[in-house]
């Protein structure tokens, strides 16, 4: 199946468009995990089963696990999710971006290290960066085109013959890059104006939009700004929020995960229509 006809399934099964960021910081886990050589497996794990019946989408971010060499233990997080979720699709977080060659090994490891069903890249060196990727043609690319954080303005707002540079990269994926029908884009939930943009530029194009909990961004303005005519369209991706849910780490963490997973799908249902 491919990644865009899963992740439709996934929209309708789950009733839901948030997609569950999975960014595991050591220091925060509940202290029997940092005492286990696999705890940041544990983690996820737990956290995937509270959360899986509630979820479009799960995104691994890859640099939580580079940086600690836990590159192991996202294979085996993934594995998890495949065997147990399998109709969740899985995306790297990886914002991977370089020449073809280079790109090509980048695709192997999203698509056949990790069974990612996506992965998501930079398109700043353009379309030869990107086609690799595509010679897997079921799966997702999705691309970085208005990011959440406030320097994203630094470049995505320079103006190019009257637009802002994020419009010509959605016009771009959405007229150009997406030969096989498996692009997205990511959009930051902070910026709902741009949303909107994006939105009526790229028609029934998925976005994947990072912003609530943690960076504040506004659950009704997001929805009203990128659901397409369905109501549907996104993976609104919450991290921090789900993941340590609970004050100081406390053990009943996957509990509160599910609640604050459950209240954000509904906050988001409360504004599709
Ligand atoms: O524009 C972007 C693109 C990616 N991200 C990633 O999403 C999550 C957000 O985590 P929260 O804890 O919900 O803030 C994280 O993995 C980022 O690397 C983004 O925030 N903005």
């Amino acid at each position: 199946m491919t990644f865009i006809n899963k992740l439709s399934a996934a929209w309708t099964a789950n009733d839901s468009l948030l997609c569950v960021g999975l960014d595991p910081d050591m220091a925060k886990l509940p202290a029997r995990f940092q005492s286990d050589p696999q705890g940041i497996y544990h983690f996820c794990r737990e956290i995937i089963d509270a959360t899986a019946d509630l979820a479009c989408a799960f995104k691994p971010q890859i640099a939580y696990f580079a940086a600690l060499g836990a590159e192991g233990q996202l294979e085996q997080i993934c594995a998890y999710a495949r065997e147990h979720y399998p109709h969740i699709p899985l995306i790297l977080d990886a914002k991977r971006g370089d020449i073809g060659a280079t790109a090509r090994q980048y695709a192997r490891e999203a698509y056949d290290r990790y069974g990612a069903d996506a992965v998501t890249v930079s398109p700043y060196m353009g379309s030869d960066s990107v086609e690799p990727y595509m010679e897997w043609s079921d799966r997702g690319i999705i691309v970085l085109c208005r990011t959440s954080n406030a320097g994203g303005s630094d470049l995505q707002f320079l103006n190019v013959d009257g637009k802002p540079l994020y419009q010509h990269v959605a016009r771009l994926v959405a007229e150009k890059w997406n030969g096989n029908g498996q692009c997205a884009l990511v959009v930051g939930a902070t910026f709902p104006e741009e949303l909107a943009q994006v939105r009526a530029i790229v028609g029934d194009m998925p976005l994947l939009v990072p912003g609530i909990g943690a960076q504040g961004g506004d659950i009704a303005a997001t929805v009203k700004s990128g659901r397409t005519a369905a109501g549907s369209g996104m993976m609104i991706n919450s991290s921090r929020a789900i993941l340590y849910a609970t004050p100081q780490a406390g053990e009943d963490f996957a509990s509160a995960a599910r609640r604050v997973a459950e209240e954000t799908r509904d906050a988001i249902n409360a504004h599709r229509a």
